[in-house]
């Protein structure tokens, strides 16, 4: 069955899997077909429109640039933006809404590009017209004021700011060119880039002579507040730069703190305004913001709403080697003052380097319930975010975590890992009381969802959404809705990222009113009118019902929220959790082989590759590499997690023979020693090969790369693995086993009981609730806001209470049935878990719902705590003669 999910790397995450790849940057046909990741099929022939690649300290970069105006150009907005332009199609999006013949556009590429946001993502969406949005108007190029604190500059027309400027730079301690007449004189060095950086001010000024706003007075302001964070500059600060009066709740207290340098803990609700709380102190400190994120749709969203004067930059594991080095060269210029990042990037020794001397103010975490695995949402690579980590690898000393939902605990264990002193946490009520929450007992959903879109009271909500659990869900009640005249659209990451734009765009514009989603829908979507949301599918967490409910009346008008609460959901859902369990045996095994060598070889690259393994231990891809981060990041430090890669090479050689070729290249001769000849060509393992030469897998894969551009060779990569290097060998691989074993078990259970809480809370409201004090009918607002208060608010080491689960204990036949299971399967090893997960219907690697889903007992036993199916399993299995 599939899912959506905002995760790939979280096995621990309630929300279901994340959207399979991605793309930050959906580009257009033409530069999808030139891109040099696309990889010819059988043998390719050498393209020469590949850019040579090298690295700078692991960090993948061009090394051929015919002169510093073309570099400089290739990494300038503008060029950015007219290299991808031709992919943007915004009157497309319009032919959909409007079945009027379309008014003719001008043609995309005329579209003046000084019109755009500095943080547009070109052909991800349509640009915003500045006149349109609530960001100030001085869109463009903001950064020339060198609020950065470094960096070249230039002498405004406007003559202000001269020594100011001066004094910042001397701050960041940056090198100057000359003591004296600085800004004529890093103009006068920097000539080549003279022509573009004078357009692109031309650009500036016309923009703000048009929107008549005196950019020097946001420089003076960032000034004040920098010399004095006081409640009157920072509004200064807010009415100029987003036209806002005033701050809302907890905003102020964060900033104020942030500008002081202290590290915060925030938490705001969805939509409450936590952006604006790194954003600020990004603008008023000198030096790079980090921000981390964990979806990359997010860090997209989040870099094209910032306000222009905040220039922005995105660094993903998704990018392109170009997209990256474009980025990494803005940096070094001084052209970025936030920079999104994902958590992996912490893996990347390069990346670690490439800020140098770069200040970097504070390191902003949105999401940070990320980092807590008793969170609803926990991702092993925020592991990596420990305030420890950060100081001593980036000299970081404050963080700013922000989440819109954390329990006690949550908060406990992200504030302990980011040292974030208990005083500093900031915190409103988690839930908008302009939000009424009803729930309805459903024995039919479809049934129930049409009554209620067509009742009277919310027959006329101008914005829906209605969340579903799975794909399959989401196409079926659109389908349901469509065939009963209401509109709607399905939306789910199987869609093309194209497509689901479109969507999002038209809902956003009120030209789509009813939207059927999956949790992929509302990631980072900023639209203030919903005014109605639908949980179709009962959400797995209170966290997780807060977040989406959240979604409706940002605008701070009553808004509604429905449940519609069933137990086969439920049942099916607690099920789900237990897809990612392991047993003690199958990690034992795991450690076994990550540490098959029994040695320690300095700087020696391992890898697992991810499937294969995946199915030797039946554990999900996503699990493994929560072992595998436990490894590096837990108490001890067992491995260093290097970068993934797909590690089978198949190699094709071209201009020169491969004998010839290998006497000139130490490197194809080793190639050729280590390979295997498969259907005539020469087959290897990356890592091994690195190993014998001694270097990395990814400096191998770079001098690949530079051999393919000199047309010597092609190559086509395949499985993908995790690849690390090994710090320390276990010396007591069963305690090692067992810690890892309770430490996954007690995530599970965790996961378990917040859906419990989640169905009891829905239950009482539906079934239980005396409707006094304000609950009457469907309508449960006051009786659902005091639980989830009881829930976030409960002490975090009180010992959580035994809800309520509806999930059978016992059953007659339970053992009679695995009995004959067992019979009937003699030939398959099971284990307890495996048969478990087949009588609840869950899938697993080793044993996929393609083939079990056939069987008789598949999620015959779903009812029945998965516990007590586990227990008589193994009790059977005990008693089991093959033989019989
Ligand atoms: N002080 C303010 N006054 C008026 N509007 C504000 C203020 N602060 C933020 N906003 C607006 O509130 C909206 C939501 O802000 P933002 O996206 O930062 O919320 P968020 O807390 O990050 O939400 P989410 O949890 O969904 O990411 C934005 O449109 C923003 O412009």
């Amino acid at each position: 069955m599939n899912s959506d999910s905002d995760s790939a790397a979280s096995h621990v995450s309630s929300t279901p899997p994340r959207i399979p790849n991605p793309k930050p940057f959906p580009r257009s046909e033409h530069k999808r077909k030139s891109s040099p990741k696309s990889q010819p099929s059988h043998p390719p022939t050498p393209s020469s429109g590949d850019p040579p690649i090298t690295s700078l300290h692991g960090v993948p970069l061009k090394i051929h640039r015919s002169s510093s105006s073309d570099h400089h150009r290739s990494t300038s907005f503008s060029t950015l933006f007219k290299s991808r332009r031709p992919a943007f199609d915004p009157f497309d999006l319009q032919s959909i809404a409007d079945p009027s013949p379309p008014k003719k556009p001008p043609p995309p590429d005329r579209v003046d590009p000084s019109k755009l946001h500095r943080n547009w993502i070109p052909s991800s969406a349509p640009p915003e017209l500045p006149q349109k949005r609530l960001r100030f108007s001085s869109e463009g190029n903001f950064v020339r004021l060198n609020i950065n604190g470094y960096g070249r500059r230039h002498s405004f027309r406007n003559g202000r700011k001269g020594k100011k400027l001066l004094r910042f730079r001397k701050r960041s301690g940056k090198p100057r060119t000359k003591s004296t007449g600085e800004n004529e004189v890093e103009m006068g060095c920097l000539e080549e880039e003279e022509e573009e950086e004078e357009s692109c001010l031309g650009d500036f000024q016309m923009q703000e002579r048009s929107s008549g706003f005196d950019l020097g007075r946001i420089e003076e302001a960032i000034m004040a507040a920098r010399e004095d964070p006081s409640e009157v500059n920072l509004l200064e600060l807010l009415r100029l730069v987003y036209g806002h009066s005033s701050f809302r709740d907890g905003q102020l207290e964060a900033i104020q703190k942030v500008v002081a340098g202290e590290s915060t803990m925030l938490v705001l609700p969805t939509g409450a305004g936590k952006s604006l709380c790194y954003q600020l102190p990004a603008l008023i400190l000198p030096g790079v913001t980090l921000v981390v994120s964990p979806l990359v749709a997010l860090m997209v969203d989040q870099l094209k709403h910032l306000p222009s004067v905040i220039p922005g930059g995105l660094l993903s594991s998704n990018q392109t080697n170009e997209e990256a080095s474009a980025t990494l060269d803005r940096l070094r210029e001084g052209k970025i003052k936030v920079l999104f990042v994902s958590p992996e990037r912490f893996l990347n020794k390069g990346f670690l380097s490439v800020f140098g001397s770069t200040i970097i103010s504070f390191v902003a975490v949105d999401e940070a319930h990320c980092i807590s695995e008793w969170s609803h949402n926990f991702r092993p690579s925020y592991l990596r975010l420990r305030a420890s980590i950060l100081r001593a690898k980036l000299n970081v000393k404050c963080m700013l975590a922000m989440t819109a939902t954390a329990t006690s605990k949550t908060l406990q264990e992200i504030m302990h890992a980011l040292e974030i002193p208990a005083a500093n946490l900031i915190q409103t009520c988690q839930i908008r009381d302009n939000i009424q929450l009803f729930v309805i007992s459903s024995g039919n959903r479809l049934k129930d969802l049409l009554m209620l879109m067509k009742s009277s009271s919310l027959v006329d909500k101008q914005s829906v959404i209605i969340y579903c659990k799975f794909q399959v869900e989401t196409d079926m009640v659109t389908k349901y809705l469509c065939d009963n005249n209401i509109l709607a659209k399905g939306y789910h990451s199987s869609l093309p990222a194209r497509d689901r734009n479109r969507i999002q765009e038209l809902f956003c514009s009120n030209k789509i009113r009813v939207v059927v989603a999956t949790v992929a829908f509302g990631m980072g979507l900023d639209k203030s009118d919903v005014d109605l949301v639908i949980h179709y599918s009962l959400p797995e967490s209170l966290e997780e019902y807060v977040q989406k409910t959240g979604r409706a009346g940002r605008d701070g008008r009553l808004s509604f929220c429905h449940l519609l609460l069933d137990d086969l959901t439920y049942y099916k859902l607690r099920s789900l959790l237990y897809s990612d369990g392991v047993d003690e045996y199958a990690i034992n095994k795991l450690l076994c082989e990550i540490f098959s060598d029994g040695i320690v070889q300095d700087g020696h690259a391992s890898s697992l590759v991810k499937e294969s393994a995946s199915r030797k231990f039946d554990m999900k891809e996503e699990v493994l590499l929560t072992i595998l981060t436990q490894l590096e990041l837990g108490d001890v430090q067992y491995l260093h997690l290097l970068p993934q890669l797909n590690v089978t090479c198949t190699l094709y050689f071209h201009k020169t023979s491969p004998d010839l070729l290998s006497k000139k290249d130490i490197l194809i001769a080793t190639i050729m020693k280590k390979s295997e000849i498969k259907q005539g060509y020469f087959v290897f393992d990356i890592p091994t090969v690195a190993n014998t030469v001694g270097i990395t897998p990814t400096d191998l894969l770079n001098k690949l790369k530079n051999l393919k551009f000199m047309g010597e060779i092609t190559y086509d990569l395949k499985d993908p693995a995790f690849c690390f290097t090994i710090i320390k060998v276990p010396d007591d691989y069963c305690s090692l086993t067992s810690r890892i074993t309770n430490w996954l078990s007690e995530v599970e259970q965790c996961k378990v009981q917040k859906l419990d809480e989640m169905f009891h809370v829905a239950t009482f409201a539906a079934k239980e609730c005396p409707k006094v004090d304000g609950c009457f009918d469907n309508m449960h607002t006051p009786c659902i806001q005091k639980k989830i208060l009881d829930y976030f608010c409960r002490d975090a080491n009180a010992p959580s209470d035994d809800v309520f689960t509806k999930m059978g204990r016992s059953s007659p036949f339970l053992h009679a049935d695995i009995k004959v299971f067992l019979q009937s399967n003699s030939h398959v090893k099971f284990t307890p878990r495996a048969i478990a997960r087949i009588m609840h219907g869950i899938p697993s690697p080793s044993f996929p719902s393609a083939t079990w889903s056939k069987c008789h007992f598949w999620e015959r036993y779903s009812q029945i705590d998965f516990a007590v199916v586990m227990k008589a399993a193994t009790s059977e299995l005990m008693h089991f003669d093959r033989k019989t």
